[in-house]
């Protein structure tokens, strides 16, 4: 008898004691959540990533963790989905936005190209979430991956995960950006024939080839066109290639408000390299040496006859005028 009268009464105490340790473990995590503005200026070190080592072991490596800055908040970080995407373009100084970017300690950013809405979708949001590095609540999960900018699926595959998603694009005079791919294509294959011939698709009636991929990648207006249909311009921020170099404190800057951060990698970030002949950054992430991006970043491209020059420029002008007009901003490319 004594039981059945005492029972109920324990499950009652049970409950009052189990939702106030609820309440507590809330209030507490609040408390903590909230400490991550006012914690801006600590850095979360990912550690420089170097472009030549695109493995994976190197991508585990990097991002493994939160490291001990974050004041023992670590047991809170996760792996999210991202935020904001670089989608392009190629050779417009995509890993130099990235690496700049890393500076800000709420912008967690993977090092490697992960290519999931172009190459591994089949992997599932599940593999592409498990890619990404850990973050702490409030700060804002990157990758960057060049080639979404041109895959016709990727608009409406991103869409999908994330309509609010916020999309930059680096882009850069479509002829000096078909060179740097030249460039970089030619360093592999040494074999091929040479731009000026890769051009046309027939040298003497001078037809351009306009699918050759590095002339494609250029028709800037054509890919944007596709993003349009399922982003807002105002979800797209354009980053001036040329500028990035000449004034990266400045792009930075734009980037930062764009996505709704504090300005905090400025002027005093950067110093120009003579040697390298680009901005370099005067203490990157976990380390406190200057340093430059690698030997594949900013390298000497080849003489290409002037004649073939200037057929590119009356070729792209009515592509970059009709490029300027969508995003709303004139880059000037002559
Ligand atoms: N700070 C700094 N240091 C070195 N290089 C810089 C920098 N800022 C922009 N750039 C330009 O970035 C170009 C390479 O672009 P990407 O990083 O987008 O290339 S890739 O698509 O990831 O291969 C690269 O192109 P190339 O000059 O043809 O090598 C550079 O011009």
């Amino acid at each position: 008898m004594a039981t059945l009268i005492i029972a109920p009464l324990d499950t009652h105490k049970l409950l009052i004691m189990f939702s106030f340790s609820i309440t507590c473990i809330s209030i507490l995590y609040l408390l903590l959540g909230c400490c991550d503005s006012s914690e801006n200026s600590q850095k979360l070190s990912l550690g420089w990533y170097d472009n030549n080592n695109n493995s994976r072991s190197a991508l585990r490596g990097l991002e493994g963790g939160v490291d001990g800055n974050s004041s023992g908040r670590e047991w809170m970080a996760l792996r999210r989905l991202p935020h904001a995407l670089i989608i392009g373009v190629k050779k417009g100084g995509t890993r130099a936005l990235l690496e700049f970017l890393r500076l800000h300690p709420d912008i967690r950013a993977l090092g490697a190209e992960p290519h999931f809405f172009d190459r591994h979708y089949s992997r599932g949001l599940g593999w592409y979430r498990s890619m990404m590095p850990k973050a702490l609540n409030g700060q804002i999960v990157m990758e960057k991956t060049p080639r979404y900018f041109v895959t016709p699926e990727t608009p409406g595959r991103i869409h999908a995960m994330s309509k609010n998603i916020k999309l930059i694009v680096v882009v850069r005079n479509p002829i000096t950006r078909a060179i740097s791919d030249y460039t970089q294509i030619i360093s592999k294959t040494p074999d091929i024939p040479s731009f000026e011939s890769l051009t046309f698709k027939n040298r003497s009636t001078g037809q351009i080839d306009a699918l050759w991929s590095p002339l494609y990648i250029g028709l800037y207006a054509k890919h944007l066109e596709r993003w349009l249909a399922y982003f807002p311009l105002s979800q797209i921020h354009f980053v001036h290639g040329e500028r990035l170099i000449s004034d990266p404190a400045g792009e930075l800057g734009r980037v930062q408000d764009f996505l709704g951060l504090e300005r905090i990698i400025t002027d005093k970030h950067f110093y120009f390299n003579k040697t390298k002949g680009f901005p370099c950054l005067k203490k990157p992430e976990g380390s406190s040496k200057p340093h430059c991006l690698g030997k594949t970043k900013g390298r000497t491209h080849a003489r290409i006859d002037p004649d073939v020059i200037q057929k590119l420029r009356e070729f792209y002008q009515p592509h970059n005028l009709r490029f300027y007009r969508m995003a709303g901003m004139d880059f000037g490319w002559q």
